[in-house]
């Protein structure tokens, strides 16, 4: 994997877009604006345009009961559960298995009207980072996924409009040992996420119509899969 072409890539996007991930949305100046709320989940934009383009960076924090960073990550990364859970996904095509952790992915997602049906092509990557914290502990998960062009799925070339995403679910989890001194259950631990999100359209799409389909489509998202990977894991052993 180390030697395959994306790979300075893929190792430049993962760090950029894991420490992108861990500033608060304090921190990145005033410029997020929470617009999703249920529970422990928050969402948040920033109003973004590139040449009359909506391109709103998108970032949501949750805090899930019961599962960990790497069973979310994996679930997320994973082609064989996609369907289950990506309510949008029409099709979906695995163009290239560059390792086990990563993979190039090509999508065609429902069209959402009155914008017209999208298409994305981008490699995907899962992988563990230390903590910087505590280095003992299960750690940070991490999923980017970045657009990529391939010569053989040429962008708009059929009915498709291309869109380029850049996409990052970092995972920390959060292990509260029992008092009695017992095993760790399911009940002890916990996962902190933060779902980050840039979405270039690709082709013009009304900006109010655009603001409505993320509005909608993020929070059911984001609820979807993680119920998803509650119901998936909930009678499983603990992976870390
Ligand atoms: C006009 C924009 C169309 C549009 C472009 C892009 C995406 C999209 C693609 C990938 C990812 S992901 O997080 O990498 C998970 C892998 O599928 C999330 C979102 C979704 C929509 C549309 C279908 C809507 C949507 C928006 C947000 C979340 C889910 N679906």
């Amino acid at each position: 994997a180390c030697s395959h072409r994306l790979w300075p890539e893929i190792e430049n996007t993962v760090m950029e877009q894991v420490a992108m991930a861990k500033l608060g949305v304090g921190e990145c100046g005033a410029g997020w604006q929470l617009f999703a709320e249920d529970g422990e989940m928050k969402m948040y934009r920033r109003e973004e345009e590139m040449n009359g383009l909506v391109v709103d960076p998108l970032k949501a924090v949750h805090v899930v009961k019961g599962i960990t960073g790497y069973e979310l990550c994996h679930y997320f990364f994973s082609p064989q559960y996609r369907y289950d859970w990506e309510t949008t996904l029409e099709h979906m095509v695995v163009v290239e298995t560059i390792s086990e952790d990563t993979i190039v992915f090509q999508q065609t997602h429902k069209r959402i009207w009155p914008a017209s049906q999208r298409d994305a092509v981008f490699w995907s990557h899962m992988r563990k980072l230390s903590d910087d914290q505590d280095t003992e502990g299960p750690g940070l998960w991490a999923v980017v996924n970045k657009s990529t062009e391939l010569p053989n799925y040429p962008a708009n070339a059929g009915k498709c409009v291309r869109v380029y995403l850049t996409v990052c679910l970092l995972c920390q989890t959060l292990v509260n040992p029992p008092k009695n001194g017992g095993p760790v259950t399911r009940e002890d631990i916990s996962c902190k996420i933060t779902y980050c999100s840039v979405v270039n359209p690709g082709g013009w799409a009304p900006a109010s119509v655009l603001r409505a389909v993320y509005k909608r489509e993020y929070p059911k998202f984001l609820k979807r899969f993680t119920a998803y990977v509650i119901n998936q894991t909930k009678d499983k052993p603990i992976t870390f």
